[in-house]
């Protein structure tokens, strides 16, 4: 049985789009509508291929659907791979008016749209999640890109998606570290924006973690619900989009330190969610118990709480040194205001940071 159970809209004039949720969704929605051509591509990868691509294929009722299928990892998240996706459009002679289909993970999803964006100076796409991390988040908001041994998402475009269907069953044969690793990212909207979604979270947690129906459904709704108002109101992140980086700065520090693919960044993630609370603490804008909270739910979630070992402070001054948010060598960091809210700034005290810093390394 398929029911569209949620109907969202990334409100971003002529390039709004839908974000479709539900069970059952792939292969039942016909998705062809969103497709401007007659050409489709799908990108995915070798894990996701067998489970879904005859689902996704079934998506497009009417339309020339092939597919390239990727290697599977954050360590392909790079140029070479990224080749053989527009190697493949150019032999298959796809047009500008080709549409490209996003079939995976965060890792496809970013892929496929940097693809989007560039091909022929930019064709439209689609996205089918099938990470918990994806569907909560990097399938809405047209970041796309891919990595550089020197930084996270170094290279990208903002490309907005036509439409994202969500179908939640794919979630079924998803490993349970990748579902702790979209965790991290569900927690990030009740820690930075909706206090009343991180109290239901506390309390569903354990439904969360076994991947109960409802309450994925519910956590996926209100996650992207979220991550749309935030876009809605700032694209490119102009300012109140850099909120969603909340973890990220040092998150981003780890994944790259630990070689891409060793930490998940949903890992990543949860553990720099932790540094920035603890920092926030010595910032005075928290209370120790505030940050105990945040340690609490992000245990909850199987998630690690430090970084690697053998990471210094040193490493993750020259790799926060990168950071996209920075500006003029200055850096720009996601703190809590309180345990639902969040504020960029540039003003946290180097002292505090080192802190920081010293009692999280060395320490596993
Ligand atoms: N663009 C954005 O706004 C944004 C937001 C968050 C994260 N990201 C990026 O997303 C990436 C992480 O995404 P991710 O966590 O989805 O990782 P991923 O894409 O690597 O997928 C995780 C693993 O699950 C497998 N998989 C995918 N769907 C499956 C399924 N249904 N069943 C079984 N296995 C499945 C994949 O093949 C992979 O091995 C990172 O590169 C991160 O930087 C981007
Ligand atoms: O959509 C956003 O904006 C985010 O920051 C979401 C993040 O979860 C995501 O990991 C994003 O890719 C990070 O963006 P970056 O600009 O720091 O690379
Ligand atoms: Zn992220």
């Amino acid at each position: 049985m398929s029911e569209i159970l949620h109907r969202l809209s990334v409100d971003l004039g002529e390039r709004s789009y839908p974000i479709l949720i539900g069970a059952g969704l792939l292969g039942s929605v016909d998705l062809s509508p969103w497709v401007e051509g007659s050409q489709v591509m799908i990108v995915t990868n070798e894990t996701v291929a067998p489970l879904y691509l005859k689902g996704a294929e079934a998506s497009f009722p009417g339309k020339s659907v092939s597919s390239v299928i990727l290697p599977d990892g954050e360590k392909y998240k790079d140029w070479q791979t990224l080749n053989r996706v527009f190697d493949a459009l150019l032999e298959e002679r796809h047009s500008r008016k080709t549409t490209l289909v996003a079939l995976g993970g965060g890792v496809v999803g970013d892929m496929t749209g940097f693809a989007a964006a560039c091909y022929q100076r930019g064709v439209s796409f689609i996205q089918i999640p099938t990470t918990l991390l994806s569907q909560v988040d990097s399938s809405v908001g047209g970041k796309t890109g891919i990595n550089h041994p020197l930084g996270k998402n170094m290279i990208g475009a903002f490309h907005q998606p036509s439409v994202v269907l969500i179908d939640t069953d794919t979630l079924k044969t998803l490993p349970p570290r990748e579902v702790s690793a979209g965790l991290a990212e569900i927690i990030k909207y009740g820690l930075i924006r909706e206090p009343v979604f991180l109290n239901w979270l506390e309390a569903n947690m354990d439904r969360l973690t076994r991947l109960d129906t409802d309450a994925v459904a519910e956590a996926v709704y209100r996650s992207c619900a979220c991550k749309a108002d935030v876009v809605a109101q700032d694209e490119k992140e102009g300012g109140l989009r850099a909120i969603l980086n909340l973890g990220h700065t040092f998150g981003h520090a780890i994944e790259t330190f630990a070689g891409y693919g060793h930490w998940l960044h949903g890992e990543a993630v949860g553990t720099g969610m932790i540094m920035a609370a603890d920092l926030s603490v010595r910032e005075g804008m928290i209370s120790q118990s505030d940050y105990q909270r945040v340690v609490r739910i992000v245990q909850s979630a199987v998630l690690p709480q430090l970084p690697p070992g053998n990471m210094t402070p040193d490493d993750f001054m020259s790799l926060m040194a990168v950071d996209k948010k920075n500006v003029d060598g200055q850096l720009r960091l996601v703190l809590l205001r309180s345990v639902g809210e969040a504020e960029v700034t540039a003003d946290a005290s180097k002292e505090h940071l080192a802190a920081t810093l010293s009692a999280f390394c060395g320490q596993q």
